[in-house]
């Protein structure tokens, strides 16, 4: 018999109650639940047609840990290079590997023809869209942090990129919860996501909104969150894009807007760039923390989808 399996392509394919429960479990895992290896006997190929060092070695190890093997393809491995679909690719891996971990920065649709069969879990490791894992780790960390997620007031300062897009689709599934995104003119998140998270919101008694200054900041936030100017795959056309960001840096001046935040980024940072060294490494940051949830995030993604 042919096994259904589950895919994690986007934030959107999940209901409020299988977003929550990988949540849950992610800061189960965080605080050291006894898993075992639910994935005993299973291999998960790990495919990085882009750069990656937390996601790929968050999803190796998870699987590792979980009992799975791996088999692991840099972006020079596959096929697919020499004009070989991604449909066939998927069809291909579907009859050797129980999933697959992919991040080929091209479309989700990419991933989606990827899924199109029924043997293998596909998880999206982070397309130009949506970066849906980043956010399940993103939730962990807060939960983790604060106790709970319902509420929690969240300023996010940068680019509208994958990393934000995700972070809208996510926050939005919590009761009470604040998303203010401040983006550069030009660069905010895709309007259909926020079209989407808005909905989530509408659903949920949360808040999502988008605006393009740093004028009156919102207060008292409890997380400050940014990212890299630098977004995987993309180039900026416009050549004045660095005095476009510049106003959404995070320095302490920003931070102290909300004394009580904790300042996020889903890294890598650029210190003197998006964020400065003093807030990065300073002692309100729990950017590495973040860092190491994406490893307890990954074990509650790869048992939901193959466990
Ligand atoms: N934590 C990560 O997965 N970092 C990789 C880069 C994320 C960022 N949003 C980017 O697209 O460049």
């Amino acid at each position: 018999m042919t096994p259904t399996r589950k895919h994690l392509i986007s934030l959107a394919d999940l209901s409020d109650a299988d977003l929550r429960h990988i949540v849950a479990r992610g800061v189960e895992h965080a605080k050291g639940v006894a898993a075992g290896e639910p994935l005993s006997g299973t291999v998960l190929g790990v495919y990085f047609r882009k750069t990656s060092t937390r996601t790929r070695t968050a999803f190796s190890s998870a699987a590792l840990r979980l009992g799975a093997r791996i088999i692991s393809y840099g972006p020079d491995d596959l096929q697919l290079n020499t004009g070989e679909t991604i449909e066939d690719t998927g069809q291909v891996m579907a009859r050797m590997l129980d999933g697959l971990v992919a991040r080929t920065a091209g479309t989700t649709e990419e991933l989606r023809a990827l899924a199109a069969q029924n043997r293998m879990s596909v998880v999206n490791a982070m397309s130009a869209r949506e970066h849906p894992t980043q956010a399940l780790a993103d939730l962990t960390t807060m939960a983790g942090h604060f106790g709970g997620i319902d509420g929690l007031r969240v300023l996010y300062l940068g680019e509208g990129n994958n990393t934000a897009a995700a972070l809208a689709l996510g926050l939005t599934r919590y009761p009470g919860t604040e998303l203010h995104l401040r983006t550069p003119p030009g660069f905010g998140v895709d309007p259909e996501i926020l079209v989407r998270a808005k909905h989530y919101a509408a659903q949920n008694g949360s808040l999502v909104e988008e605006r393009h200054d740093m004028l009156d900041l919102p207060t008292p936030m409890d997380v400050v969150y940014t990212t890299r100017w630098q977004t995987t795959g993309t180039s900026k056309s416009d050549p004045d894009w660095r005095t476009l960001f510049a106003p959404f840096h995070v320095d302490e001046s920003v931070l102290d807007t909300s004394p009580g935040a904790v300042f996020m980024h889903d890294l890598p940072a650029h210190r003197g760039e998006e964020v400065s060294a003093g807030v990065l490494d300073g002692p309100r940051s729990i950017a590495f923390d973040q860092a190491e949830a994406k490893l307890h995030s990954a074990k509650a993604v790869l048992e939901w989808c193959i466990g």
